[in-house]
């Protein structure tokens, strides 16, 4: 099958296969032998009680860790195949084209809403510029790419809906507004995989709605270019995650305890277990309790 046929539709290799991943620090294992596939055009959520693990496999997926052991392989719908596991991070979102955000919010303050979104397009700009020669004479290639970098910036600011704020300083956004760029920001790398780390962390509900829409955008939408993103989203907000995911991955102290559709899950005598600890006349969080579908309502494991 030719690159330009092979799609995600026709193709059904997941995009991310994470096979036996086991991440050791000294004698703490994060992660135990952990296996699950991501799809193009779905949103998978990794999910668990506080130190399941979750952060440091999306570490080890985005290169900021080298797996003690597994196998981490990213498909793209052209067939092209990335060992994640032996990649250097600056690769990893350069050439695979994983894009993440970070728990703790880490935009550029002091630059402007928009210049946050051409920055993101730094590596693209780059190699238009000829690595500077095109850019300083202005050859029409470089204006070219710097247009579409523009656009690019432009049609994410609307959809995370900051086209108003275009010229704020993006340190004095609202927080739940910074979320979005963050967001935004990501997707301007055109990536095949996004990776979220806790988009909903410090959202009021109405915040939270505005994200779960943008979310089902990007799983739903092609980019510009053609390309669809699968989503990886770590979450505390189950509300978020049932309502949005379709396949979610629970982890416990480092292993995998549960795998399948939203449903399944919160109904698995394990994800119940692993949330309410030992002690399961004990009261779960309302909102987790809710949507584990469990009746009672206190402490999250760890939490
Ligand atoms: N660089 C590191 N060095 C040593 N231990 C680490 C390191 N990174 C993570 N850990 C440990 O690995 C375990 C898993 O941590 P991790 O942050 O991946 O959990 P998590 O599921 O993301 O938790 P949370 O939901 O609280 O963010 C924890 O016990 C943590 O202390």
């Amino acid at each position: 099958m030719s690159a330009v046929t092979s799609t995600a539709m026709t193709d059904d290799k997941p995009l991310l296969s994470v096979e036996h991943l086991t991440m050791r620090f000294g004698g703490l294992v994060a992660n135990n032998d952990v296996s699950f596939v991501a799809r193009a055009g779905e949103i998978t959520a990794l999910i668990g009680p506080n130190g399941a693990g979750k952060t440091t496999l999306f570490n080890c997926v985005t290169g900021f860790y080298t797996p003690t052991v597994g196998r981490l392989t990213l498909r793209h719908s052209d067939g092209k195949e990335f060992l994640l596991e032996r990649m250097p991070g600056y690769r990893i979102a350069q050439q695979a084209g994983v894009a993440r955000t970070f728990q703790n919010i880490r935009l550029f303050g002091g630059m402007s809403v928009l210049e946050n979104l051409i920055v993101a397009q730094h590596n693209k700009l780059m190699r238009a510029s000829g690595f500077a020669i095109a850019g300083l004479l202005g050859l029409p290639t470089y204006r070219a790419a710097e247009n579409e970098a523009l656009e690019l910036a432009k049609y994410w600011l609307d959809r995370v809906k900051l086209t108003e704020f275009a010229d704020w300083e993006a340190g004095n956004l609202p927080y739940g507004a910074q979320r979005r760029l963050e967001i935004a920001r990501a997707m301007c790398t055109e990536p095949v995989l996004l990776c979220l780390d806790e988009p909903a962390a410090g959202l009021n509900p109405r915040e939270s709605g505005d994200l779960a829409e943008i979310l089902t955008f990007i799983r739903d939408a092609r980019n510009p270019n053609g390309r669809q993103t699968g989503v990886l989203l770590i979450e505390h907000d189950m509300s978020v995650v049932m309502r949005i995911s379709d396949h979610v991955v629970v982890l416990d102290y480092g292993r995998k305890i549960s795998d399948g559709d939203p449903n399944s899950v919160k109904n698995d005598p394990a994800v119940i277990r692993a949330y309410l600890g030992e002690d399961e006349d004990a009261d779960l969080p309302p909102e987790i309790a809710a949507d584990l579908s469990v009746s009672a309502p206190a402490a999250q494991k760890g939490a």
